[in-house]
C-alpha cells in the first residue's frame, strides 16, 4: 500500500498541535504589530480561533505555561513557536512544475515573512526553461541535483500534473530533498525518513459542497446547520 508519510512533530509534539502552531504564530505576530506585550490564554485562543483549553495544552508541549495573572509574554512565545517551527532560520525551497499553480506560488509574497524563500524553479518543458518567473529563472530537471546541493534545499513543492508526480518525487528524493509538499492529485511513495504533505483544494471544496448540500436539505428555511461561529464546519 502506498504510504503517505506525515511530518513527525518536533520533540514528539503531536502533528495536530504542530498544525496549529503556525496559526498561533500568526495571531502572536498580529499582537506584536499592535504593540501588545502580554496576553491571556483566552485572548490568544480567541485571536487564533481555537478553544482556550486546547491552546493551553498545545503550548504546554513547548514548555510554555504563561504566568498566572499575567498571561503569556507575546514576544517570547512568538520566538518559542518560531523556533519550534524552524522559522528562526530561512528555508530555501524548490518548486517543480512552473505552470499556473507553480507560477502563482512563486509570486506569493507571504512566504518570505514566514522564513520560506522560493530559491529555485524547475520544469521539464523546454518552452518554460530559461524563462523568468517572480525573479527566478526556470531550470531544467537535469539541474535539480546541483540546485538542491548548492542551496542546501531540504523542502520541495510538486506542482506538476498527477502522472508526473511520482517521477518528480523520486528525482527530488535522489537529489537529497527530505520534505515534499505535493499539490498534484496523486499519492506519491517515498522512502522512510522523507516527509510528504498533500494539499488538495478540490477535496476541501468537495467537503464544503457536501455540507452546503446537507445544510440546504436539512434547513430549507436557512438553519444554522453544522457551521460554527468562526465559519469552520464543526464535524
Ligand atoms: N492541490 C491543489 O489544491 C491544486 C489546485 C490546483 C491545481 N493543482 C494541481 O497542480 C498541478 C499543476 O496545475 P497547473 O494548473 O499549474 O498545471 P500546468 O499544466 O499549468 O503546470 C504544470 C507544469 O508542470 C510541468 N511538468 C509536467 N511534467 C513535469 C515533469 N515530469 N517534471 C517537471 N515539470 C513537469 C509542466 O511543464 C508545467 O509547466 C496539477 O497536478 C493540478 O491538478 C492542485
Amino acid at each position: 500500500m502506498a504510504a503517505l508519510r506525515q511530518a513527525q512533530g518536533p520533540r514528539g509534539i503531536p502533528d495536530a498541535t504542530v498544525a496549529r502552531l503556525p496559526v498561533y504564530l500568526r495571531a502572536l505576530t498580529a499582537l506584536v504589530d499592535q504593540g501588545i506585550s502580554t496576553c491571556s490564554s483566552n485572548d490568544l485562543a480567541a485571536a487564533a480561533g481555537v478553544n482556550p483549553a486546547k491552546l493551553r495544552k498545545d503550548l504546554s508541549y513547548l514548555g510554555s505555561y504563561g504566568t498566572r495573572g499575567v498571561g503569556y509574554d507575546v514576544e517570547y512565545l512568538r520566538y518559542q513557536i518560531a523556533r519550534e517551527l524552524g522559522q528562526t532560520q530561512d528555508w530555501d525551497v524548490v518548486i517543480v512544475g512552473v505552470g499556473h499553480l507553480g507560477s502563482a506560488l512563486s509570486a506569493y509574497r507571504g512566504f518570505s515573512t514566514r522564513g520560506i524563500r522560493i530559491a529555485a524553479l524547475v520544469d521539464s518543458d523546454p518552452e518554460r526553461i530559461g524563462t523568468e518567473v517572480a525573479g527566478v529563472t526556470v531550470a531544467p530537471m537535469a539541474d535539480l541535483e546541483s540546485i538542491v546541493r548548492e542551496h542546501g534545499i531540504a523542502i520541495a513543492v510538486i506542482a506538476t500534473p498527477g502522472e508526473a508526480a511520482q517521477g518528480v518525487a523520486d528525482a527530488l528524493v535522489s537529489a537529497g530533498v527530505t520534505s515534499i509538499l505535493n499539490f498534484a492529485p496523486a499519492i506519491v511513495t517515498v522512502p522512510e525518513g522523507v516527509a510528504v504533505r498533500k494539499v488538495d483544494l478540490s477535496i476541501e471544496l468537495q467537503i464544503l459542497a457536501y455540507h452546503e448540500q446537507r445544510r440546504s436539505a436539512e434547513a430549507p428555511g436557512g438553519g444554522a446547520g453544522p457551521w460554527a461561529a468562526d465559519g469552520e464546519v464543526s464535524l
